[in-house]
């Protein structure tokens, strides 16, 4: 139901590539991508300094929480987040956000620009550099597969490319606690993504699951390096609902589970209106920006006193 595709196949066979890729973002929006060129001493090394940061004491990492900061960057402490917004359950989860690494003397920093901000970061050697060579990679990566959903859309190829030079892309690092066993505990609510694509790497610990339209939920399958990529709200308004994005949840997991998710957001000022050959809108136009900021207001509870 989930299907494994091969990133080396966009080289060797695009149009079979794109083919499968828009059967996918058609039907159930998720699909697992192997053969890809992110290196894996890379992904084990954001994993590595994503332990040592969510084992550094509260106090530590307070100063860096995403709740003081506008640009939806820092650390998102235990209880702060539902994303279930059906739910007064809280996410039992704690994470961290690294967003497109801008200097403090760009212009669009200065002018305070939304989604232009700093990144804040931990005082741990090597966690900065590991995870911006992180964010360089999927990024590059998320933006080719770009290119294969605008060849299954009957797009130029290159079609999306002016859309994500400086996308409003977030890495996020995922950490949940082993399960307690309590009533109505969640590691991450039932909810749908905002972006464009996530590109998802997870430790093999089980727990994330999806509901297919008119499914029940069904766990995702793990397959070791693979990414797991799922299809955002913002494109599946941006196709005119051509594809879906699918509801996902993460279980309470048995044993502690780490995870991290890129979400590749269209840069800031991109137009989302239904893309050409779609049909007639469905949506309005609306900012990359005004739209992500929608979602996430909708996601955050202040911090607990
Ligand atoms: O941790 C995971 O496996 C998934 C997390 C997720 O779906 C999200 O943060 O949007
Ligand atoms: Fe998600």
């Amino acid at each position: 139901m989930i299907p494994v595709l091969s990133y080396a196949q966009l080289t060797s066979d695009p149009k079979a590539f794109s083919e499968a890729l828009g059967t996918a973002c058609r039907e159930t929006g998720f699909f697992l991508l192997a053969d890809h060129p992110v290196p894996e001493d890379l992904v084990a090394g954001v994993f590595a300094h994503a332990d040592t940061f969510f084992s550094l004491p509260s106090d530590l990492k307070q100063p860096l929480s995403i709740s003081n900061n506008p640009h939806n960057r820092g650390w998102a402490q235990m209880g702060t987040e539902s994303l279930d917004d059906t739910s007064v359950q809280t996410d039992r989860k704690e994470a961290f956000n690294v967003g497109y690494d801008l200097s403090p003397e760009d212009p669009r920093v200065l002018a305070g620009e939304p989604f232009r901000g700093v990144n804040v970061w931990p005082d741990l050697p090597g966690f900065r550099d590991t995870l911006l060579a992180y964010y360089r990679s999927v990024h590059g990566l998320g933006v080719r597969l770009h290119d294969a959903i605008a060849m299954d859309l009957r797009l130029p190829a290159d079609y999306f490319v002016q859309h994500f030079t400086e996308p409003m892309a977030t890495l996020r690092i995922l950490s949940y606690p082993e399960a307690t066993g309590a009533d109505g505990e969640i590691g991450a609510g039932a909810h749908t993504d905002y972006g464009s694509l996530t590109l998802l790497m997870t430790d093999g610990e089980p727990g994330l699951q999806v509901r297919p339209r008119g499914g029940d939920w069904t766990d995702v399958p793990h397959v070791p390096g693979a990414f797991v990529v799922n299809i955002g709200d913002c494109l599946m308004r941006w196709s005119n609902d051509t594809y879906v994005s699918t509801p996902h949840r993460v279980l309470p997991p048995r044993r502690k589970r780490r995870s991290i998710a890129f979400f590749l957001d269209p840069n800031p000022e991109s137009v989302i209106a239904a893309l050409p050959g779609t049909g007639e809108p469905k949506y309005p136009e609306i900012t990359g920006a005004d739209y992500l900021r929608s979602r996430l207001d909708a996601t955050y509870k202040p911090d607990p006193l």
